[in-house]
């Protein structure tokens, strides 16, 4: 008999589905395994209103194919305007979440916030209106390493805003590092953290050992193999501070493939079937439904999901490359083989 597991259906708590011609790929992916999905909104120019978020809603929406059941859930850019007004018509219009991209941390990012000054009577607002706070967790300063990027972030930026606010949910998005894991057990109540299939299942050595592989290439980057154990035990560990979010990010083939060349890995694809092969490794596949399926529902105070998916233990190979526009995209992982396969 082949094994399988049910679990109830997931969601994913960070995705970038882009615009245009690249939503009908990104979306028939996401839609194929998640139920709901939280949309990143660093497009160009970015989501950065009520409004914006509406008319992007609405072109999500027209590409869900039919018969299926996704729901998108949008957020907001966070700029140096983004104030308390803002905040409040976007909550009212629906809006779950803001995100804060420091001012050059990671794609599209050139319109983040500059100093966190700026935006505190708009986190002021969140705080009052529930709106949770995503954080892209990286310093951008160039005398800042790119592999310590994060952990001072936590060091310089964060730990005085989980105090600033108390009452603000916010979530560490795709950690990296042991420091992250351990900030976040240790932080006070509404304190989360996403962390994504590829840093659990890779560290910087498949990224660069034998030739730059720019497909793994992405932001934050992969660390060393010590944080990689250090994310699996947390994701692994059944914390419902910890849940999925697969930063699932397509840039095509001609930008990631260059000389400089773009950070983000597509894992949309396969994104349930690349968790799964991690929490099988780690011989953990039973603490795969709650980090799926339940804690990002209740940290977001949101009703888990009736629905189930089922995943059967059959090898199969991920495509060699996509179709995004018309424009050739390679997923992460492309020709290689996973155990487990979505039925
Ligand atoms: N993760 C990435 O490397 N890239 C993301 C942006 C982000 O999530 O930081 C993208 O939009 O391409
Ligand atoms: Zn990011
Ligand atoms: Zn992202």
């Amino acid at each position: 008999m082949t094994e399988q597991i049910t679990l109830r259906a997931p969601d994913d708590w960070h995705i970038h589905l882009r615009d245009g011609a690249a939503l009908a790929r990104t979306v028939t992916d996401a839609a194929r395994q998640f139920r709901r999905a939280i949309v990143m909104p660093n497009l160009v120019p970015p989501v950065a209103n009520a409004d914006d978020a509406r008319a992007y809603r609405q072109r999500i929406l027209e590409q869900i194919p039919e018969g299926t059941d996704f729901e998108p859930l949008m957020t907001l850019y966070l700029t140096d305007r983004t104030d308390a007004e803002v905040i409040r018509r976007a909550r009212k219009a629906g809006v779950v979440a803001a995100k804060l991209y420091p001012a050059g941390a990671t794609t599209n990012s050139d319109s983040g916030v500059t100093d966190l000054a700026n935006i505190y009577p708009a986190l002021e607002a969140m705080q009052e209106s529930g709106m949770k706070l995503l954080l892209h967790g990286e310093v951008t300063t160039s005398d800042i390493d790119i592999f310590d990027r994060e952990q001072v972030f936590i060091e310089k930026v964060l730990t005085r805003l989980v105090e600033d606010f108390p009452n603000l949910k916010l979530v560490l998005e795709h950690i990296t590092t042991a420091h992250a894991v351990e900030f976040v057990q240790k932080a006070r109540e509404g304190v989360g953290a996403t962390i994504t299939a590829h840093h659990l299942l890779y560290n910087r050595n498949h990224m660069l050992v034998g030739g730059v592989r720019p497909h793994y290439y992405c932001l934050p980057i992969l660390k060393r193999s010590y944080h990689q154990a250090a994310l699996m035990e947390a994701a692994t560990s059944g914390s419902p501070r910890f849940f999925l979010g697969t930063d699932s990010a397509p840039h095509i083939q001609g930008r990631k493939e260059a000389a400089c060349g773009c950070a983000g890995c597509y894992t949309a694809i396969a994104a349930i079937e690349l968790y799964a092969e991690a929490f099988d490794r780690a011989g953990r596949l039973d603490k795969l439904e709650g980090f799926a399926s339940e804690f990002g529902p209740d940290f977001y105070g949101l009703r888990r999901n009736e629905n189930r998916i089922t995943l059967v233990k059959q090898p199969w190979s991920l495509p060699e490359h996509l179709d995004m526009g018309g424009e050739p995209l390679i997923p992460l992982a492309a020709g290689e083989t996973l155990n487990w396969k979505l039925v």
